[in-house]
Protein backbone atom coordinates (compact mmCIF):
# COMPACT_ATOMS: atom_id res chain seq x y z
CA UNK A 1 0.00 0.00 0.00
CA UNK A 2 1.51 3.58 -0.31
CA UNK A 3 1.77 5.91 1.84
CA UNK A 4 -1.42 8.11 0.71
CA UNK A 5 -3.35 5.30 0.77
CA UNK A 6 -2.39 4.48 4.27
CA UNK A 7 -3.12 7.84 5.69
CA UNK A 8 -6.59 7.30 3.82
CA UNK A 9 -6.79 4.09 5.78
CA UNK A 10 -6.43 5.98 9.06
CA UNK A 11 -9.40 5.54 11.22
CA UNK A 12 -9.89 9.54 11.35
CA UNK A 13 -12.76 9.36 13.73
CA UNK A 14 -10.71 7.99 16.54
CA UNK A 15 -8.07 10.38 15.91
CA UNK A 16 -9.67 13.28 16.09
CA UNK A 17 -11.79 12.37 19.30
CA UNK A 18 -8.20 11.51 20.91
CA UNK A 19 -6.93 14.98 19.37
CA UNK A 20 -10.36 16.84 21.15
CA UNK A 21 -10.00 14.70 24.00
CA UNK A 22 -6.74 14.41 25.37
CA UNK A 23 -4.57 17.14 22.60
CA UNK A 24 -2.41 13.76 20.50
CA UNK A 25 -3.27 10.74 18.97
CA UNK A 26 -0.33 7.89 18.64
CA UNK A 27 -0.97 6.34 15.60
CA UNK A 28 0.80 2.77 14.64
CA UNK A 29 2.57 1.55 11.97
CA UNK A 30 2.52 4.08 9.73
CA UNK A 31 5.83 3.86 8.29
CA UNK A 32 7.54 0.14 7.50
CA UNK A 33 10.69 -0.90 8.35
CA UNK A 34 12.30 -0.27 4.78
CA UNK A 35 11.28 3.20 5.40
CA UNK A 36 12.17 4.17 8.15
CA UNK A 37 15.70 2.96 7.79
CA UNK A 38 15.72 5.21 4.33
CA UNK A 39 15.16 8.14 6.49
CA UNK A 40 17.54 7.38 9.13
CA UNK A 41 20.11 6.84 6.16
CA UNK A 42 19.56 10.49 5.05
CA UNK A 43 21.09 12.15 8.15
CA UNK A 44 24.70 11.74 6.92
CA UNK A 45 23.70 13.10 3.39
CA UNK A 46 24.74 16.67 3.76
CA UNK A 47 23.09 17.95 0.77
CA UNK A 48 19.70 17.49 1.58
CA UNK A 49 20.31 20.27 4.96
CA UNK A 50 19.87 23.87 5.30
CA UNK A 51 20.73 23.83 8.98
CA UNK A 52 22.42 21.70 11.53
CA UNK A 53 21.64 22.66 14.93
CA UNK A 54 23.82 21.46 17.98
CA UNK A 55 21.19 21.71 20.92
CA UNK A 56 23.52 21.90 23.89
CA UNK A 57 24.90 25.45 22.17
CA UNK A 58 21.33 27.00 22.53
CA UNK A 59 20.52 24.91 25.83
CA UNK A 60 17.60 23.20 23.87
CA UNK A 61 18.67 19.80 25.43
CA UNK A 62 21.69 17.59 24.12
CA UNK A 63 21.54 16.05 20.55
CA UNK A 64 21.40 17.24 17.32
CA UNK A 65 18.72 17.84 14.14
CA UNK A 66 19.01 18.95 11.05
CA UNK A 67 16.22 21.00 9.07
CA UNK A 68 15.66 19.97 5.07
CA UNK A 69 15.98 21.92 2.41
CA UNK A 70 13.56 22.15 -0.37
CA UNK A 71 12.80 20.47 -2.31
CA UNK A 72 12.21 17.85 0.85
CA UNK A 73 12.55 14.27 -0.02
CA UNK A 74 9.90 12.35 -1.56
CA UNK A 75 8.89 10.50 1.46
CA UNK A 76 8.91 13.67 3.48
CA UNK A 77 7.43 15.58 0.85
CA UNK A 78 4.37 13.14 0.63
CA UNK A 79 3.53 12.74 4.06
CA UNK A 80 3.54 16.39 4.96
CA UNK A 81 1.61 17.01 1.94
CA UNK A 82 -0.96 13.84 2.40
CA UNK A 83 -1.43 14.68 6.76
CA UNK A 84 -2.65 18.07 6.08
CA UNK A 85 -5.59 18.01 4.45
CA UNK A 86 -7.04 15.18 6.90
CA UNK A 87 -5.98 17.32 10.12
CA UNK A 88 -7.09 21.12 9.07
CA UNK A 89 -10.90 20.50 9.69
CA UNK A 90 -9.60 18.97 13.24
CA UNK A 91 -8.15 22.83 13.55
CA UNK A 92 -10.53 24.47 12.04
CA UNK A 93 -13.09 22.69 14.83
CA UNK A 94 -10.38 24.02 17.46
CA UNK A 95 -10.80 27.83 16.25
CA UNK A 96 -14.18 27.76 16.10
CA UNK A 97 -14.56 25.91 20.16
CA UNK A 98 -12.00 28.95 20.78
CA UNK A 99 -14.23 31.20 19.12
CA UNK A 100 -11.30 32.31 16.81
CA UNK A 101 -12.43 33.42 13.48
CA UNK A 102 -9.10 32.47 11.50
CA UNK A 103 -9.93 29.18 9.60
CA UNK A 104 -7.13 27.08 8.21
CA UNK A 105 -6.84 26.39 3.89
CA UNK A 106 -8.02 22.75 2.70
CA UNK A 107 -4.26 22.40 1.10
CA UNK A 108 -0.85 22.35 2.18
CA UNK A 109 -0.12 24.87 -0.48
CA UNK A 110 -2.26 27.16 0.47
CA UNK A 111 -0.86 27.56 4.28
CA UNK A 112 2.23 27.52 2.33
CA UNK A 113 1.33 30.64 0.39
CA UNK A 114 0.16 32.02 3.39
CA UNK A 115 3.59 31.65 5.13
CA UNK A 116 5.37 32.49 2.59
CA UNK A 117 3.40 35.95 2.44
CA UNK A 118 4.03 36.89 5.89
CA UNK A 119 8.31 35.97 5.14
CA UNK A 120 8.06 32.57 6.62
CA UNK A 121 9.73 30.85 3.59
CA UNK A 122 12.05 28.06 5.03
CA UNK A 123 11.03 24.48 5.28
CA UNK A 124 10.90 23.10 8.92
CA UNK A 125 10.79 19.12 8.64
CA UNK A 126 13.86 17.88 10.26
CA UNK A 127 15.64 14.81 11.63
CA UNK A 128 17.13 14.64 14.84
CA UNK A 129 18.91 12.40 16.61
CA UNK A 130 20.43 11.80 20.25
CA UNK A 131 22.95 9.51 21.77
CA UNK A 132 23.17 8.33 25.10
CA UNK A 133 22.83 11.01 27.93
CA UNK A 134 20.63 12.78 25.02
CA UNK A 135 17.20 14.77 25.55
CA UNK A 136 15.41 17.37 24.50
CA UNK A 137 13.83 20.34 26.56
CA UNK A 138 10.02 20.64 26.58
CA UNK A 139 9.56 23.40 23.91
CA UNK A 140 7.29 24.76 21.22
CA UNK A 141 7.83 24.23 17.46
CA UNK A 142 6.59 28.41 16.68
CA UNK A 143 8.95 30.30 13.49
CA UNK A 144 6.60 33.31 13.38
CA UNK A 145 2.66 34.80 13.28
CA UNK A 146 1.83 32.24 10.79
CA UNK A 147 1.63 28.27 12.82
CA UNK A 148 -0.78 25.24 12.30
CA UNK A 149 -1.61 23.67 15.68
CA UNK A 150 -0.98 20.00 15.53
CA UNK A 151 2.03 18.69 13.80
CA UNK A 152 3.90 14.81 13.28
CA UNK A 153 6.82 12.74 14.65
CA UNK A 154 7.44 9.23 13.26
CA UNK A 155 10.02 7.24 14.86
CA UNK A 156 12.96 5.77 13.44
CA UNK A 157 14.20 3.19 15.94
CA UNK A 158 12.98 0.67 17.97
CA UNK A 159 12.48 1.76 21.64
CA UNK A 160 14.30 -1.82 24.03
CA UNK A 161 16.72 -2.78 21.18
CA UNK A 162 18.42 0.45 19.28
CA UNK A 163 17.86 2.60 22.82
CA UNK A 164 16.82 3.15 26.07
CA UNK A 165 14.99 5.68 27.72
CA UNK A 166 14.14 8.46 25.27
CA UNK A 167 10.29 8.80 25.95
CA UNK A 168 8.19 11.29 24.68
CA UNK A 169 7.21 14.00 26.88
CA UNK A 170 3.80 16.34 26.51
CA UNK A 171 3.15 18.66 29.15
CA UNK A 172 -0.34 20.60 29.23
CA UNK A 173 -0.93 23.09 31.24
CA UNK A 174 -4.01 24.47 32.15
CA UNK A 175 -5.02 28.09 33.01
CA UNK A 176 -4.82 28.65 36.92
CA UNK A 177 -4.23 24.75 37.54
CA UNK A 178 -0.87 22.60 37.82
CA UNK A 179 0.29 20.69 34.87
CA UNK A 180 0.05 17.03 33.78
CA UNK A 181 2.33 15.19 32.13
CA UNK A 182 1.81 12.56 29.11
CA UNK A 183 4.96 9.91 28.85
CA UNK A 184 4.60 8.44 25.57
CA UNK A 185 6.84 5.28 24.34
CA UNK A 186 6.61 4.79 20.13
CA UNK A 187 7.55 2.02 18.28
CA UNK A 188 9.74 2.24 15.23
CA UNK A 189 7.37 2.93 12.43
CA UNK A 190 4.87 4.20 14.59
CA UNK A 191 3.73 8.20 14.03
CA UNK A 192 2.57 10.58 16.94
CA UNK A 193 -0.01 13.45 16.09
CA UNK A 194 0.43 15.97 18.91
CA UNK A 195 -0.93 19.76 19.30
CA UNK A 196 2.38 22.40 18.36
CA UNK A 197 1.02 25.21 20.83
CA UNK A 198 -2.38 25.39 22.26
CA UNK A 199 -5.79 23.60 22.32
CA UNK A 200 -9.44 23.75 23.58
CA UNK A 201 -10.00 21.60 26.45
CA UNK A 202 -13.62 21.27 27.55
CA UNK A 203 -14.61 22.28 31.33
CA UNK A 204 -17.57 23.14 33.19
CA UNK A 205 -18.45 26.18 31.17
CA UNK A 206 -17.72 25.54 27.71
CA UNK A 207 -14.18 25.52 26.12
CA UNK A 208 -10.89 27.03 27.37
CA UNK A 209 -7.44 26.95 26.24
CA UNK A 210 -4.92 24.84 27.62
CA UNK A 211 -1.09 25.08 26.26
CA UNK A 212 1.16 22.25 25.50
CA UNK A 213 4.51 22.17 25.43
CA UNK A 214 6.80 18.25 24.11
CA UNK A 215 10.10 17.01 24.39
CA UNK A 216 12.14 13.87 25.29
CA UNK A 217 13.56 12.13 28.26
CA UNK A 218 17.05 11.32 28.21
CA UNK A 219 18.11 8.65 26.42
CA UNK A 220 20.43 5.91 28.44
CA UNK A 221 21.42 4.11 25.81
CA UNK A 222 21.83 3.50 22.23
CA UNK A 223 20.76 6.14 19.37
CA UNK A 224 17.15 7.37 18.92
CA UNK A 225 16.27 8.98 15.69
CA UNK A 226 12.91 10.55 14.62
CA UNK A 227 11.55 12.55 11.83
CA UNK A 228 9.32 15.53 12.66
CA UNK A 229 6.87 17.00 9.86
CA UNK A 230 5.71 20.59 11.14
CA UNK A 231 3.35 22.23 8.46
CA UNK A 232 4.08 25.88 8.70
CA UNK A 233 7.40 27.46 7.49
CA UNK A 234 9.90 29.59 9.72
CA UNK A 235 11.38 33.01 9.07
O1 LIG B 1 12.48 13.37 18.90
C1 LIG B 1 11.29 13.51 19.21
O2 LIG B 1 10.55 12.57 19.44
C2 LIG B 1 10.68 14.89 19.33
C3 LIG B 1 11.18 15.77 18.25
C4 LIG B 1 10.57 17.14 18.24
O3 LIG B 1 10.73 17.94 19.10
C5 LIG B 1 9.77 17.49 17.05
O4 LIG B 1 9.60 16.64 16.16
O5 LIG B 1 9.30 18.61 17.00
FE1 LIG C 1 9.72 19.81 18.60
Amino acid sequence: MDIKERIDNINWADISASMDNRGYALVKNVLTDVECNNLSALYTDEQLYRKTITMERYSYGLGEYKYFKYPLPGLVQQLRESFYPKLAPIANNWMQFLNKEQRFPATLNELLQHCHDHDQLRPTPLILQYQKGGYNAMHQDLYGEVFFPMQLVFMLDEPGVDYEGGEFILIEQKPRAQSRAMVLKPAKGDMLLFTTSYRPAKGSKGYHRVSMKHGVAEISAGKRRSLGVIFHDAK
